[in-house]
């Protein structure tokens, strides 16, 4: 079916690519250089999808995205940003955008969001619950990868709502300046936002500083004590170490997300609490669910809307930033420049299996080291030697694992059709093509060493390199 679609976006081969693409698809496609022209066409021919760049030149795209909104209500719009960050993801949310791409993306994306848009339509009518009226800028979280992407559009999905959020990744990956995020922009961010470091309390307190205890509750219980859930009435608790939580604790945190109670130890009454959980774990829940060393029910209840940063391994191309902001919270004067190329690329081939951690604590290292110069790889300090994958084999499940949960998170919800044959096809042509350049194209020898017949490889090869002369002839 043909629909109508608008790109409001200045930078001419986008806009070309576009009009190309969805022409294609049957779809009527009128473009504007400006958001006040796009505003004219839109009243003229109202649209069902737009596509509006942020960056224009006179009126910019999220003040045109509250007049396109006026002017053409039912209009989904997709918003386009030169760098997505956590801000302009907020803000296009709150503008109430229906996604948003960040800039370079591919046409697929494209098509694909206005494929969604076009099936949302009907129920998406872009009412929204308002975010902030003023900028709560939570702490900067640095990311310009498609996955970091990914996870700032969840948080500004999340954020207005009351729902549990689960933020899954390793140790360092910034699980807590995103628990941070999701409060600052949600509308319980006047009221606190405790945190809970579970595995750093006594084992035998975590019950009395989650819900608090009477006086004589126990032996040095002088006086009564509200509990970490109580102090954040009205606010979010962030239960960091959620596998750390002992199972008779379990039981009756999943009593306060069901009631909104909390009973203090020792006491015989229930107070009412209103808090928001957002929890992060390191560990693999779901594993400690099916051991039994974790309810199900209350998993279930806290991962309402996972959000799972991927390790900074698997982002590499956000190390340049990453770097330039942490040394210019250091104070190093041109932050830009005290980076040369060689130390990025060195950067970029760590492994950092403390994450961001890692690396910031690595820069601030390198900083003093190099006194003002720039930094060189030797400023660095050695490698940690921290938890972390280590043989290949563990590194390339990991990455399955890791590349698994990316898929199912930019799905945003639709059930994966066909991830197996997708991983399959993403890691066979790295094989084949490694095993041939071994054996020196031989693909008799190729076959041996990958224990498939020679038709098979025949086959691949052709496959992933339609373009290659096959010199043994058709089959
Ligand atoms: N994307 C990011 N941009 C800027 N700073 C970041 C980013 N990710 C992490 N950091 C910084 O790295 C450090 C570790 O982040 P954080 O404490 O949020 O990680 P975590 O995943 O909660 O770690 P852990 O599991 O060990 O508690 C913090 O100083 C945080 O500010």
């Amino acid at each position: 079916m043909s629909h109508s679609i608008l790109i409001i976006d200045d930078e001419e081969p986008i806009a070309w690519a576009l009009r190309r693409a969805f022409e294609r698809d049957k779809h009527r496609v009128a473009v504007a250089a400006t958001a006040e022209d796009g505003l004219v066409k839109a009243r003229l021919h109202p649209p069902d999808v737009v596509f509006l760049d942020v960056k224009l030149p006179g009126m910019d795209g999220l003040t045109a995205l509250g007049e396109l909104k006026k002017t053409a209500p039912n209009a989904a719009v997709v918003v386009i940003t030169a760098h997505g960050n956590l801000n302009t993801a907020v803000k296009a949310v709150e503008g109430g955008a229906f996604d948003y791409l960040a800039k370079p993306f591919e046409l697929a994306q494209a098509v694909d969001a206005t494929k969604r848009a076009l099936s949302n339509r009907s129920e998406d009518t872009g009412a929204r619950e308002s975010l902030a009226e003023e900028d709560h800028s939570p702490d900067a979280i640095i990311g310009r990868s498609p996955s970091m992407q990914t996870v700032f559009k969840r948080i500004a999905k999340v954020a207005p709502s009351n729902a549990c959020v689960l933020i899954t990744g390793e140790s360092g990956t910034g699980k807590e300046l995103v628990a941070r995020a999701i409060h600052a922009n949600s509308p319980r961010r006047h009221k606190p936002l405790v945190p809970a470091h579970v595995a750093a309390f006594n084992p035998n307190l975590v019950e009395s500083e989650l819900f608090g205890h009477v006086k004589g509750a126990f032996t040095g219980a002088e006086r009564a004590r509200d509990g970490l859930l109580k102090l954040a009435d009205g606010g979010t608790v962030f239960l960091d170490e959620l596998a750390d939580i002992p199972l008779p604790v379990q039981a009756k945190l999943l009593r306060v997300l069901e009631r909104q109670e909390v009973q203090a130890v020792g006491g015989s009454d229930s107070q009412t609490v209103d808090v928001r959980i957002v929890s992060a774990t390191h560990a693999d829940l779901s594993s400690a669910v099916r051991e039994g060393k974790f309810r199900h029910d209350l998993f279930f209840r806290l991962n309402v809307y996972p959000i799972h940063l991927p390790p900074l391994r698997d982002r590499v191309d956000d190390i340049p930033f990453l770097a330039e902001h942490f040394l210019r919270k250091f104070g190093v004067l041109n932050p830009a420049g005290a980076v040369p190329a060689e130390t990025i690329a060195f950067l970029k081939s760590r492994p950092w299996p403390g994450n961001v951690r890692e690396l910031r604590n690595a820069l601030e290292h390198a900083a003093i080291e190099s006194r003002g110069g720039p930094l060189r790889p030797e400023h660095f300090p050695e490698p940690s030697t921290a938890a972390g994958p280590v043989s290949l084999t563990e590194r390339l499940r990991s990455l399955a694992t890791e590349w698994v949960r990316e898929q199912v998170q930019q799905l945003e919800g639709e059930e994966p059709a066909d991830l197996h044959l997708k991983l399959i096809e993403a890691i066979e042509p790295a094989v084949l093509d490694e095993t041939l350049r071994q054996v020196d194209g031989n693909r008799l020898v190729a076959a041996r060493w990958l224990g498939l017949a020679r038709a098979t490889v025949r086959k691949l090869i052709r496959k992933y390199h339609p373009e290659t002369v096959d010199p043994d002839g058709d089959e």
